[in-house]
Order: structure tokens, then C-alpha cells, then sequence
């Protein structure tokens, strides 16, 4: 996806977090895996940016990730129209409850909506929900149980809901836009196409420019 900014860009370098300041209006952050990880690091890049006066207009949480057949075949791009933490909650006899249910926190964040539709419009992304998982789905019985909870899930994976927690704490519109290398389902390590999921992603960067960089936070 980086090979979608030419200028690979100065580094910046903040606790946790080490930025790459393209000469363009972008910087790129290596965010870690999981939630906790990229919620970190990208709330160091907020913070640090919000200090110096310069705040970001917009986050964009960009990888590879899991699809849910027959959605989002391996190959194919999402872009988030729900931002969602499937696994955070509690086991319950009756099933699973979200921390919304337990009387705290907040499970889903929502990109802007015209935004979305822009993303689609110039990359192709199909959209939908992305699911963020902690534990990679591995069985077809967890896949089957993720699409009755969430039957708008396109995709699974593992960074959008820290991504879009640690951006919201600012005030800060986010986005996540997936390229799927694998189907969500029995792991079968043979059929993951990382290679050509990003060369999916960094297509879709080359489309993105001119989307990101004329749309205004009140285009919600
Ligand atoms: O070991 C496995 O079976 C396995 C299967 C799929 C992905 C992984 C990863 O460790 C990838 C972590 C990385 O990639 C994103 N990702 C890609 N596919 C998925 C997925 O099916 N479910 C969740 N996350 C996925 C994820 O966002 C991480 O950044 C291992």
C-alpha cells in the first residue's frame, strides 16, 4: 500500500509510533497488529499532531483481512460503512453479549457516509460491515456464528476498531478500507493471496488521492 505514495517520506519518530511524512498530504504509520497495538500507536500520532497544532482531518486504517463468502471473495476490497469489535463482551450460557449490553463502552464506529460512498464509487470497494476480531476465525462454526450476529459483515480483521476508538477520542473521522487475502472460515493456509490482496490496496491508494483530498468532515 505505501508504494502507492512515490515519496517514501521523512521519519518521525514518537513514543510508540514512527511516522512517515510523505511529501504529500499523507503520513503513513506501521500501527502494529491487533486492536490494543494499533489504538496505541495511533493515538500517539493524534496526540502528537493535536499538540503541534496540525491535527489530522481523517484516519485510515488500510490492510489485508479476512471475507465472509459470498461478499467478499479473496481478491476483492471492502470499505467499512460499521466499524466492529465482535469478540468485546462476555460469554454468556444464553450466548454472547456485547459491552453495550453490560452497560458500558461502545462496540461500533461509523466512517462518514458520503465518504464511503466516494470510496466506492473510485476504487470499487464493496461496502460493508468490517468485523475486528482478536483471535483470527479459524473454524466454519465461528464464521457461521459472526455472520448471524452481524449478517452486514463483509470482512474480519484485527486493527479497525482500535484504530477507530483511538481516532474518535479526538473527534476524528476514520475510515477502514480492507483488500481480502483469505475467506473467513477453516484455516487453510494455502489459500491466502497476502501478495495479491496488496496489490489490491495499493491500486486502490493510486485511486484515492483526489477522494481523500477534497473531501471536508462536513460531507458526513
Ligand atoms: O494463522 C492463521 O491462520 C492466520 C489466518 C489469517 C490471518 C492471519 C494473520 O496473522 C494476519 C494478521 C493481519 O492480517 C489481517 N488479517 C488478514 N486476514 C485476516 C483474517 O482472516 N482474520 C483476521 N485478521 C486478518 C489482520 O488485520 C492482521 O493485521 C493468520
Amino acid at each position: 500500500m505505501a508504494q502507492a505514495f512515490p515519496d517514501p517520506g521523512r521519519e518521525v519518530r514518537l513514543p510508540g509510533a514512527v511516522l512517515h511524512r510523505t511529501g504529500e498530504a499523507y503520513d503513513l504509520l506501521a500501527a502494529g497488529v491487533g486492536p490494543a497495538s494499533a489504538a496505541a500507536s495511533v493515538s500517539a500520532a493524534l496526540t502528537a499532531a493535536a499538540l503541534a497544532g496540525t491535527p489530522y482531518a481523517l484516519v485510515v486504517s488500510a490492510g489485508i483481512a479476512g471475507g465472509f463468502a459470498p461478499g467478499a471473495p479473496v481478491g476483492s476490497l471492502v470499505v467499512a460503512d460499521e466499524i466492529t469489535a465482535a469478540d468485546l463482551g462476555a460469554e454468556t450460557p444464553d450466548g454472547f453479549l456485547p459491552v453495550t449490553e453490560l452497560g458500558f463502552g461502545a462496540v461500533t464506529h461509523r466512517p462518514p457516509s458520503a465518504l464511503v460512498r466516494q470510496v466506492t464509487d473510485a476504487t470499487g470497494a464493496r461496502p460493508g460491515t468490517v468485523l475486528t476480531v482478536s483471535t483470527v476465525t479459524g473454524t466454519a462454526e465461528r464464521a457461521a456464528a459472526l455472520r448471524e450476529r452481524h449478517p452486514g459483515a463483509l470482512a474480519e480483521a484485527m486493527e479497525g476498531f482500535g484504530v477507530a476508538e483511538a481516532a474518535a477520542a479526538h473527534g476524528t473521522p476514520v475510515l477502514e478500507i480492507r483488500a481480502v487475502s483469505n475467506p473467513v472460515g477453516p484455516r487453510d493456509r494455502t489459500a491466502w493471496r497476502i501478495g495479491d490482496a496488496l496489490a489490491a490496496l495499493t491500486a486502490a491508494f493510486g485511486k484515492l488521492g483526489p477522494v481523500l483530498e477534497s473531501w471536508h468532515p462536513y460531507d458526513q
